[in-house]
Order: C-alpha cells, then sequence, then structure tokens
C-alpha cells in the first residue's frame, strides 16, 4: 500500500487542484518515499525537490493538502517532510532537471569569481550589450537570489509572483511589471527569478538588461542597420527582464523596437518582467499602445520595507558578513534609517567599518557614533507631537483630539493613524507612545499599529496618504 501512496495522492491531488497548479508543482515532483513508523500507526512521507524555491513554495502553498490527502488515502496520520534532492540523485534518471548552483554557474562561466551583490546595477550598466546572442548567464548577478532577498509586507505579493513566474514561466502573470521608489529590491527581484529559472533549466534563454543598454543597442544597431541581429538577440529569449523601463520616456526609436520585441516575445509564451518607478499609467513620455501592454499582466508594487522587515535585513546582512548584530542594535538602526534597503546597507556598512577599526564590539553606543552625522539629522525633524500636529491637520481634526478620550471615528481613525508612524518612525517605546496620546494603554497602541500597517498593504488610497504624511514628516 505504502508503495503506491504517492502515486495514488497525486491522482486526487490532480483532481482538486487547478490542472496548471498541478502541472507546474506536483506532476513533475519524482515519486515520494513513504516510511511507516514502528507501530504502523502513522507514516512520515519525504518528498524531494530540485531546489530552494519550489521547496519553498511547496512547503507553502501545497504541504497541508498534501498531507490531508494522504492521511485520508493511508487511513493514518501521514507528515510530509519535504527536501532538496541530492544533485547527484537529480541529474540521473528521469525526474525534474539537475540542479547547478547559480554560483557554480556564474563562476565556470566567467572563469572568476561572483561580483558582489552591490556591483550588480553598475556592472550591468557598464558592460557594453553584445551584438551576438546572450550569454547563458544572461548576464545575472548569481549572489541577487530568493534566498538572499528577505522576505516582508512590503515585498510579499511582488515575490510570491516572481517565485510563481520562476516557476512556470510564460504562464501567468506576463508580462510581470514590478514597480516601486529607489533601493527596494526590484533589480535584486528580477535577478532572482533570472537565477531560478537558471538553476531549474540551465539552457533557459534568459537576458537581463537595464533600459539605458536596450536603448543603447537600438542606437548602435540603426547606425549600422544590423536590425537582424537587434532581432536575432532580442527575439529568441525565454525571459527579459528589463530594469527601469521609465528611461524610454521620449525614445521613440526604442518604444518602436522594444514594442516588436515585447509582441513577439509574448507570441512565443516567452516571459517579460519590468521595473519601474512607477506603475505603467504613471509612466510619462511612453506610448499608451506600450503602457497599456506593460499593464495587461500582473502589476505589483514594492513598497518601503516596514521596522520587522528592516530589522531583519539588517540581521540577515550583517550575519553573512560576518558580524552578527545584536538585535537591539539592528532595531535601533531600523528605526533610524528608513528610505529603502540600499541606505540600510550603507548603513550596516559604516557600523561594520566603524567596529572593524575601533576594535570595539558593536552595540548601540557604537552605533550611533558610527551614524553620527545621519542621525543629527533626523532626529531634528520627527518627534511624536510633530507626528500628532501633522496628522491632525491633515485631516482636519484638533490636535488636543490626539490625546482626548473623545472615539468618533472621524477623530479616532487619524488618532490611530498617527500611532503609525509614531512607532515606525521614531525611537518610542509603545508605552511612551501610549502616554503621549492621552494616557493609552500600550496594547491600545500595539492594536492601532498593526492594524494600520495591514490596511495600508490592502487600501491604495490609505497607503497613498500615509506617503504624503511620511513625506511631509520627513522635511
Ligand atoms: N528584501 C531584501 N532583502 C535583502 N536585500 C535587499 C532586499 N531588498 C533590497 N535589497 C538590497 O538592497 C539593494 C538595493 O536593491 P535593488 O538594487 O534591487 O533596488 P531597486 O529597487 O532596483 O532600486 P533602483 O530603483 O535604484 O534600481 C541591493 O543590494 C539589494 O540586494
Amino acid at each position: 500500500m505504502a508503495a503506491d501512496l504517492w502515486q495514488r495522492g497525486c491522482e486526487k491531488l490532480a483532481a482538486e487542484l487547478p490542472e496548471q497548479q498541478f502541472n507546474t508543482w506536483i506532476r513533475p515532483l519524482p515519486a515520494a518515499d513513504v516510511i511507516n513508523d514502528d507501530d504502523g500507526g502513522s507514516a512520515v512521507v519525504t518528498l524531494r525537490v530540485p531546489n530552494r524555491f519550489k521547496l519553498d513554495w511547496i512547503r507553502n502553498q501545497y504541504a497541508g493538502r498534501i498531507e490531508t490527502v494522504l492521511s485520508e488515502l493511508a487511513g493514518k496520520p501521514v507528515r510530509l517532510d519535504i527536501t532538496l534532492a541530492p544533485r547527484e540523485a537529480a541529474s540521473g534518471g528521469p525526474g525534474p532537471r539537475p540542479v547547478a548552483a547559480p554560483q557554480h554557474i556564474a563562476q565556470a562561466l566567467t572563469g572568476g569569481p561572483a561580483p558582489t551583490a552591490n556591483a550588480a546595477h553598475g556592472a550591468a550598466a557598464a558592460r557594453p550589450a553584445a551584438a551576438a546572442s546572450p550569454s547563458p548567464r544572461g548576464r545575472l548577478n548569481p549572489l541577487l537570489t530568493f534566498d538572499t532577498l528577505v522576505p516582508g509586507r512590503a515585498n510579499q505579493m511582488a515575490r510570491t509572483a516572481a517565485l510563481h513566474v520562476a516557476g512556470a514561466p510564460g504562464q501567468m502573470y506576463n508580462p510581470l511589471f514590478i514597480y516601486g521608489g529607489v533601493g527596494l529590491g526590484k533589480t535584486h527581484l528580477i535577478h532572482a527569478v533570472g537565477n531560478a529559472l537558471l538553476a531549474d533549466k540551465p539552457d533557459a534563454r534568459i537576458l537581463y538588461l537595464h533600459a539605458e543598454q536596450f536603448i543603447t543597442d537600438v542606437v548602435r544597431n540603426y547606425q549600422r542597420k544590423t536590425f537582424d541581429e537587434l532581432k536575432a538577440k532580442y527575439h529568441n529569449l525565454d525571459l527579459l527582464l528589463i530594469d527601469d523601463v521609465q528611461f524610454f520616456a521620449g525614445k521613440e526609436r526604442t518604444q518602436e523596437e522594444f514594442f516588436n520585441a515585447f509582441e513577439a516575445l509574448l507570441a512565443k509564451k516567452a516571459h517579460i518582467i519590468m521595473t519601474s518607478d512607477t506603475y505603467p499609467k504613471g509612466l510619462v513620455d511612453i506610448d499608451e499602445r506600450l503602457t497599456s501592454r506593460f499593464d495587461a499582466g500582473l502589476t505589483v508594487a514594492i513598497e518601503p520595507p516596514e521596522l520587522e522587515m528592516r530589522v531583519a535585513i539588517l540581521m540577515r546582512k550583517a550575519e553573512q558578513e560576518g558580524s552578527p548584530m545584536p538585535e537591539d542594535v539592528a532595531f535601533f538602526v531600523a528605526k533610524n534609517v528608513r528610505a529603502n534597503v540600499r541606505e540600510l546597507e550603507g548603513a550596516l556598512r559604516k557600523i561594520l567599518a566603524y567596529s572593524r577599526f575601533s576594535q570595539k564590539e558593536i552595540n548601540i553606543g557604537l552605533a550611533r557614533e558610527a551614524l553620527k552625522d545621519l542621525l543629527s539629522i533626523q532626529n531634528r525633524q520627527i518627534g511624536v507631537e510633530n507626528i500628532q500636529k501633522t496628522v491632525a491637520d491633515f485631516y482636519k481634526i484638533k490636535v488636543a483630539d490626539m490625546y482626548s478620550k473623545k472615539r468618533p471615528a472621524s477623530i479616532a481613525r487619524p488618532r490611530q493613524i498617527a500611532m503609525y508612524p509614531a512607532k515606525e518612525m521614531t525611537q518610542k517605546s509603545l508605552p511612551e507612545i501610549g502616554e503621549l496620546f492621552g494616557g493609552r494603554d500600550h496594547t491600545t497602541v500595539l492594536h492601532a499599529v498593526r492594524k494600520i500597517a495591514g490596511e495600508r498593504q490592502k487600501n491604495s488610497e490609505l497607503n497613498q496618504q500615509l506617503h504624503v504624511l511620511e513625506q511631509t514628516l520627513k522635511g
């Protein structure tokens, strides 16, 4: 019975799940091992998946469902154990394709060490666009992967969509349009898709490029009249990753060529992922024929990371640098450096350098010293009183209502909204904030902060208002 449990489970899942999901995620998996425990009262089913992002995806999306189906069929509790398939095993016989570590691929092909994560942008932009077909590496930076991208509310939608595309390119969400402010991880995310696909399908034709490189290529090929080269390069890809498409503004010839490439790729079910600093309809001087196509698949935003995510990013990056950062220091830095991840990385670098040169351990005192200049600018600006005044002005209520006991929604709502930046943008603790809001309990503040943070994700009008407030407060 154990031998065909997985087989029967698959049949049931095939009937339950949408066909495309089943074909993409479950069908390609090799048969699972089933081990019954000693007294036969339960079983463990071990599923081996070819790579990390499939592992995460299956664990998050399907593990519960699979366990239930298998338990029902087996008539006893079944626990699902999902592990990575060993490389040797994956490379032989039927089942998933061999998995090559992106780092290895990159190093083997370039003959040198992989570039650093921070070099991604510059290196790509500086390199002239090759006229021939893209290298198998597709100019991907092997360090920018899903593994090194810290997940959080701010990038949840974009990351989920990107994972989906990496697992099943050319199917849903085509084109995928990712927009957001500077330094929020858009470039990182599209490289991650390329690297994941490359790990899964080493032969996939993938190309990453910055929009400016495309412009340069178009100009060069027009000058030389080598239009076939342009076509050969851009129309024969499986995945095109193109960064900062707002740079196409006012470049008519480029837009024309991009339109051609776009249509050719979509017709072949190749996937296109674009990034931009704004949503498609917000792009200026780009032909509507293009912007409407940009919007025809899925458009997702990446928001600035919230406090907890900033803390997680700092701690992860410090760990990667071999200098773990204590949590209280990470909170201190995250509260003071809020704009984007690139700034967080800058602050981290300063602290690590300061600690190394002074040979002192990393603590809040050292971080304060290392970030002295930055802090002095910010401390001048944001205090809870300032926030209360700004929010009260914005919603046209009296500042006194911020600490009053009044409860009508027209007052209680702005008060809750004000508690959110009070927590996110100042150094004050929850009890201190509660005190400043008319002696309220810290749980009231916590409730408000969570509520507004959650609503912000779903309610674009509120999100917009908060952006305006934050910009006003930052001066
Ligand atoms: N969630 C994250 N986890 C880990 N690192 C991140 C995350 N988001 C961004 N980064 C890092 O922050 C830096 C800036 O990110 P990236 O270059 O991808 O931003 P961007 O949105 O493309 O910005 P720009 O619009 O300026 O091109 C990179 O070093 C990237 O690896």
